[in-house]
């Protein structure tokens, strides 16, 4: 059975897109056949994966709205075993179409039922928000993934966050947990890093993993390059600590 990881956290450039791109990309280099899809409308899980979206053509709207069937869309990548549904501009007007959709929360699920069982990993990039891509993520994941920048007020809007997923387990899907909280951006020589880090660790409930992915260039250089930090500095701090986040992930299960 597959298994479906949504990334989430409505604070936006806490890492959500590149967590989703290295952790995909890492899982896949361990033999992991892993799909990627990108459920923000801003598209850059789809762009860092090397795909231009200005000429895709078809997204993860044509299958939210227009039910056409996931397989349609998938594309591959540079990395073997790793997949992408990706996201254009036109997913923006999704969330507005959705409202008065039928079973609204539901499509995604829907939309991932019939190949959920091709892939071990399906990693769901969300936008920056709790609207109702990022509630369709949730409602079609068996767990959540929280990035978490090491920065001022990093815990502020996590309780927000933790609510949304006792409703969505209340209402939408009783069987969602919480997969874990990885810390980025991560700066050692900054206390405040090692606080965040304390206080992440300090609350259970967050399940922290032990791999904390540093603050380094050459994940912020990659996406320009289409390529997961693997392909691009496979030597990086970057690269190096995606990994042990892949196989810990792994472990987990
Ligand atoms: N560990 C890191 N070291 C340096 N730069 C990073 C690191 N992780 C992410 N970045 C950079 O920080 C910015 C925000 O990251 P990213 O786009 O992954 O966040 P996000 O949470 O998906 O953003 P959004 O909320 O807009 O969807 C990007 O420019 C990215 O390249």
């Amino acid at each position: 059975m597959g298994k479906v990881l949504v990334i989430a956290n409505q604070k936006g450039g806490v890492a959500k897109t590149t967590t989703a791109i290295n952790l995909g990309a890492c899982l896949a280099s361990l033999g992991k056949k892993v799909l990627i899809i990108d459920v923000d409308p801003q598209g850059n899980a789809t762009s860092g994966l090397g795909i231009n979206k200005t000429s895709t053509g078809r997204c993860i709207y044509d299958c939210l709205i227009n039910g056409m069937p996931m397989k349609n869309i998938i594309l591959s990548t540079q990395v073997d075993n790793l997949f992408v549904a990706p996201a254009t501009i036109q997913l923006a007007g999704a969330e507005v179409e959705l409202v008065s959709a039928i079973s609204r929360e539901m499509k995604l699920k829907k939309a991932i039922a019939p190949i959920k069982d091709d892939y071990e990993y399906i990693i769901i990039d969300c936008p920056p928000s709790l609207g109702l891509l990022t509630l369709n993520a949730m409602t079609a994941a068996d767990s959540v993934l929280i990035p978490i920048q090491c920065e001022y007020y990093a815990l502020e809007g996590l309780s927000q966050l933790m609510n949304t997923i006792i409703l969505v387990k209340k209402h939408l899907n009783p069987e969602l947990k919480i997969e874990g909280t990885v810390l980025t951006m991560f700066d050692a020589r900054t206390n405040l890093s090692i606080q965040v880090v304390d206080e992440v660790k300090a609350r259970p409930e967050l399940k922290m993993f032990s791999s904390i992915i540093p603050r380094n260039v050459r994940l912020s250089e990659a996406p320009s390059h289409g390529m997961p930090i693997i392909l691009y500095d496979p030597k990086s701090k970057g690269a190096e600590q995606y990994q042990e986040l892949a196989k810990e992930v792994i472990e987990r299960e």
